[in-house]
């Protein structure tokens, strides 16, 4: 666990000890046209940790995520998903990693409206020609809650249990790591708790690594440390957030 307030870094953690790591970036840069979302980032999740990412709006965030889970590719620099390189993948080779060993939960839930709630969440399986392990798919769908909701379809469902849905969608391959962007930004306090305690179960229970992106301090709190991000850069790390230390940290950004 790296030391809590962190003395502020361009380049953040230097990517040490990868084989505790589910995410290694190294030196990432990412430039749209003239704009560096991404400068010069080197950071590295350690396997079975909650990271929080946060930062003002156009800080980098969803850049960060979408570099560090190869649903996009930087500019400059590396992205290693355990010992996997993903800057030598093929696209196709990419989408399966992604597939196969990521999980991701967004804000919009994006389940497929035609599906009931089992075929949703075995999904990702079924594309990836493999079949549900029975034990684990009864532990998921019992630990979101929805094992009397399978043969729902989403439209039957609150925003809230659908996002439960989508978390069980991303767990279920037991991926290496776990992205969710803003997942709980459209759903009450309440609501959002639970869907925030289940990306906490994963890593508790089950050892999964979760990355987090968010505005809000109280989601922040439930992970294992924060990141702030500031112009494309990690500026700052505080270990073990509360919603108070997250707001007290981010006004000073
Ligand atoms: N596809 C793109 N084309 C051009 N510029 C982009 C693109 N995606 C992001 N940017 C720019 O990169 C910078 C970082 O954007 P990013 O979406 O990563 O920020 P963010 O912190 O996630 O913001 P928000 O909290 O508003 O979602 C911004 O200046 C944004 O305008």
């Amino acid at each position: 666990m790296p030391a809590p307030n962190a003395a502020p870094s361009t380049a953040g953690r230097p990517a040490a000890d990868p084989g505790g790591a589910a995410v290694t970036l190294e030196r990432v840069t990412k430039q749209y046209g003239r704009v560096t979302a991404l400068d010069n980032v080197s950071w590295s999740f350690r396997r079975g940790s909650f990271t929080a990412i946060m930062g003002a709006s156009g800080s980098g965030k969803s850049t960060f995520l979408h570099c560090a889970s190869g649903l996009d590719r930087p500019t400059s620099g590396r992205v290693r998903l355990g010992d996997t390189d993903l800057g030598r993948m093929k696209e196709a080779q990419l989408t399966r990693l992604r597939r196969d060993r990521v999980g991701f939960v967004f804000q919009g839930y994006n389940l497929v409206p035609s599906m009931d709630v089992e075929r949703n969440i075995t999904l990702p399986l079924f594309l990836g020609g493999r079949t549900a392990d029975p034990r684990w798919l009864t532990e998921v769908v019992h630990r979101v809650g929805m094992a009397e909701r399978l043969a729902h379809k989403p439209a039957q469902l609150s925003g809230g249990q659908q996002q439960r849905v989508a978390v069980a969608r991303a767990l279920v391959t037991r991926p290496e790591i776990v992205f969710a962007d803003e997942p709980t930004a459209a759903l009450d306090p309440r609501t959002a708790g639970h869907v925030l305690r289940l990306l906490r179960e994963a890593v508790d229970a089950t050892g999964q690594t979760v990355v987090l992106v968010t505005h809000d301090p109280t989601a922040a709190a439930w992970a294992d440390s924060a990141l702030f991000l500031s112009e494309g850069r990690i500026v700052d790390e505080l270990a073990a957030p509360t919603a108070a230390t997250v707001l007290t940290r981010w006004e000073t950004l």
